[in-house]
């Protein structure tokens, strides 16, 4: 018996819709699982989803359940997660993007000391940071043009480009609305304000992307910037270029004339307090010949070539 048109008209709505959100469930679960088969095959980060998923809750990567993220990783079964969330005080049922800041807090540094621990990132990240002057820069470049296969991230800056700068390749030249969009998208490994005047970041995504892809990865920041790459990444290797003595340091920093002679007094200041941050680091390279502290640098970034310093 054939019914009245009206009511089939009717019914069919809710029908399609549960067609709809089934195949809308059974998309959000793929989806899902492809993530943890990156986590699980080290093609992606565990860092990098969590910040996905932080940022956005509704996307796969938040989503998933912290007992499924763990899980992903290898070497952590289901019991050793459901003592990692019960150490982090993060109950059963949660799913990454629905936990507080504290939780997330918590997450996001137990997995970077997991990492550490676990081989990680190795020395394949290196900070190269020091004093003003010292030759962070100068010894940067000689790495850029000597060893192509380490990745030197590019920093964004709210300093305005020098006569010769290219936007991509010396900095990402940005204004201070996008540099606070930046932070407040997690999209800054770190971020200083530099000699009390302008503002560096280092972009996260194409550090994270070249530590996956196996490559060194080499960071010329600030000090402060350093300290903070210690806290996101404790895998990292920390070196601090020293100059090979006060004296020096001062010619260099007057000789390159950059400064005026009140900035390069206040830099100085600061320098004798950065000086002291060596021991903070894992590694002291004294930048007497560009070349040698260069490639010294880049030893640091071999596995094998890496020596601890005494
Ligand atoms: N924290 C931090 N410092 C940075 C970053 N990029 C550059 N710096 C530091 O900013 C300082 C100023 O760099 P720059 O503007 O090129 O000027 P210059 O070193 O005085 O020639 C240097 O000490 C760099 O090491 C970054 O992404 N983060
Ligand atoms: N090993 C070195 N020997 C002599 N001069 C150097 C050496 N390394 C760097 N310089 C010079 O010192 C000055 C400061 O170097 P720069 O790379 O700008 O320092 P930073 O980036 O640490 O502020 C520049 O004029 C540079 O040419």
């Amino acid at each position: 018996m054939s019914e009245p048109e009206g009511a089939a008209a009717h019914r069919r709505p809710p029908e399609v819709d549960r067609v709809a959100a089934s195949r809308a469930a059974v998309a959000a679960r793929r989806a899902r699982a492809a993530v943890k088969a990156e986590i699980a095959s080290g093609e992606r980060s565990p860092l990098d989803v969590l910040r996905v998923a932080f940022a956005e809750p509704d996307s796969p990567e938040g989503r998933l359940r912290v007992t499924e993220y763990l899980t992903s990783i290898p070497a952590i079964g289901v019991t050793k997660a459901a003592r990692i969330m019960d150490q982090l005080g993060i109950a059963d049922a949660k799913r990454v993007g629905g936990l507080g800041r504290l939780q997330r807090r918590r997450l996001r540094e137990y997995i970077a000391t997991w990492i550490a621990a676990h081989g990680g990132t190795g020395n394949r990240l290196v900070v190269l940071a020091g004093p003003t002057a010292v030759g962070k820069g100068t010894v940067a470049q000689y790495i850029r043009e000597h060893f192509p296969e380490v990745a030197i991230s590019v920093s964004a800056t709210t300093r305005a480009p020098r006569p010769g700068e290219v936007e991509g390749k010396h900095y990402f030249f940005v204004d201070d609305a996008e540099f606070d969009r930046l932070i407040a998208e997690e999209q800054l490994l770190e971020h200083a304000t530099v000699h009390n005047s302008y503002r560096y970041g280092t972009p996260r995504r194409p550090v994270e992307a070249a530590i996956s892809s196996g490559n060194p990865v080499l960071l010329e920041i600030d000090i402060q910037g350093a300290r903070q790459v210690r806290r996101a990444m404790p895998e990292a290797t920390l070196v601090f270029l020293e100059p090979p003595t006060w004296d020096e340091l001062v010619r260099r920093l007057v000789g390159r004339g950059t400064e005026s002679p009140a900035e390069q007094q206040r830099r100085l200041e600061t320098a004798k307090v950065e000086l002291a941050a060596v021991e903070e680091f894992d590694h002291a390279v004294v930048n007497r010949d560009v070349g040698e502290a260069a490639e010294k640098v880049v030893e640091l970034m071999n596995p094998r070539g890496a020596t601890q310093r005494p």
